[in-house]
């Protein structure tokens, strides 16, 4: 771990919130100044930090989370101030600046504020601030929600192709079953991510105040293993937890990242988490897709759902309705439906002179035996 250069660390809801009674101000002291002295050691630290519409629940002073999304997002908007006070007055202690960056889903999603958001996250890195990210809650509606922070940490891993991602929540790591409904599950200290036994192991949401439950962690270390980086579940109440995993010492889950590494543009596609259409094509089409990762031309594709526009993310199945790929269409869906089984040759003389013969670029294809079992079309 000593030998881990850049870290995120994710800090869930479970424990920022005393049990979602407020901000627990001792437990954040003490992680901030882990990672001050991790920042002495020449770790890079990039917090990923909920708590938001908890804090702004109790500076409200309301008793229960509110379900309406207006309710919400205005608690989130008041936490997220009263979270970031909180931050920013441990790390003066220790003469650093945190940098508050908020995402939305759209941020990633759109290749140009992807790669703004990587160029402002690499910048503050390297003026030795350590930036606090949390989704945007206040603006970010229900469809397009990341939802649990989980998932972002390990988009935002992607993105600054960390080192290791380390997600500290209530739990002592992942078990094979949920430990608060099976008082004799076992730790698991080893796994490969994106090993699909460990989906089934993870449960829902077992503590009252966090989003994702051990599922979204599951899947976001298979995420991060998309850019190398390895990923470590374990417990945020472990006294000094993070220096201990520099020195080396095996604390939680220990996730290793053998999925295949994607290439910087491939790895932005597959991040990607809501797909507009579906393709569905041929078994030879699936084939040669999957053995030899061409473009997907015309011929190949039997029926087009959805509504997608020309760049859109669309979602390719083999005839059994496996994902094959996913990728940016060069077609609106109207324009595929009157090209469907076609060859290049038979489109040219019916549409003219095409720019681009295929639907989707090799480039901008990514196959899914990278993907993450469950990743959400
Ligand atoms: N196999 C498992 N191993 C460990 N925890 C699990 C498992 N399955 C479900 N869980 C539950 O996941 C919870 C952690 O998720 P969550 O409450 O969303 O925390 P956070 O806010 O830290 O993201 C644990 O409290 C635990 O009850
Ligand atoms: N963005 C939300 C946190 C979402 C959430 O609870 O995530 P998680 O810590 O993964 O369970 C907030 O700041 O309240």
């Amino acid at each position: 771990m000593n030998q881990a250069r850049r870290w995120v660390v994710k800090i869930g809801s479970s424990l920022l919130t005393n049990g979602g009674q407020g901000l627990d101000h001792g437990a954040i002291h003490a992680w901030v100044r882990q990672c001050l002295a991790l920042r002495q050691k020449g770790v890079e630290i990039v917090l990923v930090s909920s708590g938001a519409v908890a804090a702004g629940m109790e500076r409200l002073g309301w008793k229960s989370r509110p379900t309406a999304l207006n309710q919400l997002q205005a608690a989130a908007s008041v936490g997220q101030a009263a979270l970031i006070q909180v931050y920013e007055e441990w790390l003066r202690e220790g003469g650093v600046h945190g940098g508050q960056v908020l995402l939305t889903h759209e941020d990633l999603r759109d290749r140009r504020r992807y790669l703004n958001a990587s160029a402002t996250l690499r910048t503050l890195l390297e003026m030795g601030v350590i930036p606090i990210i949390n989704e945007n809650d206040a603006v970010a509606s229900e469809e397009i929600r990341f939802g649990d922070n989980d998932t972002l940490a390990a988009l935002v891993s992607n993105l600054l192709e960390a080192d290791l991602l380390v997600i500290l929540t209530d739990q002592t790591g992942l078990y094979d079953a949920d430990p608060r409904q099976h008082p004799d599950a076992r730790l698991l200290s080893e796994v490969t991510a994106g090993d699909p036994a460990l989906e089934r192991m993870a449960g829902g949401v077992g503590s009252h105040v966090g989003s994702g439950g051990m599922i979204t962690k599951v899947r976001a270390a298979a995420r991060a293993a998309r850019s190398g980086t390895a990923t470590i579940v374990a417990s945020g109440h472990e006294p000094d937890l993070l220096l201990r995993l520099h020195r080396g010492e095996a604390l939680g889950t220990y996730f290793h990242p053998r999925l295949a590494r994607l290439a910087a543009r491939k790895r932005w596609l597959a991040g990607q988490l809501r797909a507009t259409g579906t393709l569905h094509l041929d078994a030879g089409a699936a084939q040669v897709l999957r053995k030899k990762g061409s473009s997907l031309l015309p011929v190949g594709v039997t029926a087009a759902e959805g509504s997608f526009q020309r760049g859109d993310l669309v979602v390719c199945l083999d005839p059994e309705g496996r994902e094959v790929a996913r990728g940016l269409v060069n077609l609106d869906a109207q324009m595929v439906r009157q090209r469907i089984g076609k060859s290049s040759k038979v489109i040219a003389e019916e549409f003219g002179e095409v720019e681009d013969p295929e639907l989707i670029h090799r480039d901008n294809l990514v196959l899914s035996e990278t993907e993450i079992p469950g990743g959400g079309a």
